[in-house]
């Protein structure tokens, strides 16, 4: 029989049942073109019959330019300059700090994408040019996870075709990529841009085929030392395209000029694939998540909601007195509601009555200094 579906799953299929817009992620090296690809996709959507005009989010603190009109706009709540200034930081800890500023009212943001959610079909993310920024900083994954989980979303990795035609850089772009995809678990898709200058077919054919990539190392510079031996640069990079051979059948790979408006159109093909996965792949995923999540929180109340009642049936048996004093008093209750909220605190600020503060460690250490230990009352 089929386990009745938890109030969170019930809510995420209905959710999604509904008409959902995408939102597409970018993240890319700085100058990779992520501001130029995020206006050419928002020109392509206008240009749609009808025109479907995104919603677009810009988390880039430190643009000074975007090319394009952004619905919200980091720069419009913090002020990454003046964070610099009164945290004392430098350009990264500034746009870093700006970003998780920013992050604090991510609910916000996500309320008002929500709100938006029946009239756009694209949610389109454009992140700062400190590729690490996002990648690698706790405000970077709570948004993610936070769109990720309201949205069918997809992570479009910009790369600098032009930049890339070297083995060497080729390899690092591509386990940066790998990173990503093992950190976010979503759909993926690398977007080769910039190909009116340079066309990307090497790329792909590296992807597709690691002998041919072996081939490119082998005869580029660098790769053998004076002796004519494969270097030890050379070796790894061989025993990684090996490794990578595994992560590139999971991908998928678009060739894109944002200046020319070239493969745009492939992008959202790749794009609509990408969203079937997320249904069939990452949702589930999402979903046995929560549901895990929320078992384990039952699990932990009812264990402490038993040992509770054990001890007081302990205490009762012992103290038959004492148990029947103990019921429960809706008065009392209502008199003591207020109460509640200082279960466990203490408040500093209060002059601290003799012993209240006890170093119970260094009474422990110092037995023989005879501390007297001071008494209630
Ligand atoms: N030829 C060509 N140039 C491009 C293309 N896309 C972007 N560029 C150029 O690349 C440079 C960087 O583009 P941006 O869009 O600012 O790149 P970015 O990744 O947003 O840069 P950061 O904000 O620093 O991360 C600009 O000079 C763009 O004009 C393209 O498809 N073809």
């Amino acid at each position: 029989m089929d386990e009745p579906a938890s109030s969170s799953q019930t809510e995420l299929s209905s959710s999604l049942s509904k008409k959902k817009p995408v939102a597409i992620i970018t993240i890319g090296m700085a100058g990779a073109g992520k501001s130029t690809f995020v206006q050419r996709i928002n020109s392509y959507l206008h240009s749609q019959n009808p025109p479907s005009p995104p919603y677009i989010l810009n988390l880039d603190p430190a643009v000074t330019h975007v090319p394009y009109e952004a619905n919200i706009d980091i720069r419009d709540t913090v002020n990454y300059q003046e964070v610099m200034k009164q945290y004392n930081l430098g350009p990264n800890g500034g746009i870093l700090t700006a970003l998780n500023l920013f992050t604090t009212k991510f609910d916000q943001v996500l309320e008002l994408v929500e709100k938006r959610a029946d009239d756009v079909d694209y949610v389109i993310l454009d992140t700062p040019g400190q590729i690490e920024i996002f990648t690698w900083s706790a405000s970077g994954a709570i948004i993610t996870d936070a769109v990720a989980s309201s949205l069918p979303t997809v992570v479009a990795y910009v790369i600098d075709t032009p930049r890339t035609t070297a083995p060497a850089t080729f390899m690092s772009n591509m386990l940066y990529a790998c990173s990503i995809l093992y950190k976010t678990k979503l759909p993926f898709i690398l977007v080769f841009n910039k190909t009116d200058v340079q066309p990307h077919d090497f790329a792909i054919e590296w992807m597709n085929d690691f002998e041919e990539f072996q081939a490119a190392l082998s005869t580029h510079e660098g790769t053998r030392d004076s002796e004519g031996e494969p270097t030890y640069m050379n070796s790894l990079m061989n025993s990684m395209s090996l490794v990578l051979d595994e992560f590139y059948k999971g991908l998928k790979a678009v060739g894109v000029s944002s200046v020319t408006g070239d493969g745009i159109k492939e992008f959202f093909d790749a794009v609509q694939t990408s969203r079937h996965e997320y249904e069939k792949d990452y949702l589930p995923e999402l979903q046995r998540a929560r549901a895990a999540r929320e078992a384990k929180l039952k699990a932990a109340k009812d264990e402490s909601m038993n040992r509770m009642l054990s001890d007081l049936a302990i205490d009762r048996t012992a103290n038959p007195e004492a148990g029947a004093r103990d019921r429960w008093d809706d008065e009392e209750e209502a008199d003591d509601e207020d109460d509640d909220t200082d279960i466990n605190l203490i408040d500093r600020t209060d002059d601290a009555w003799p012993g209240q503060y006890v170093d119970v460690t260094r009474a422990r250490r110092h037995e023989q200094e005879n501390i007297k230990w001071p008494r209630p009352g």
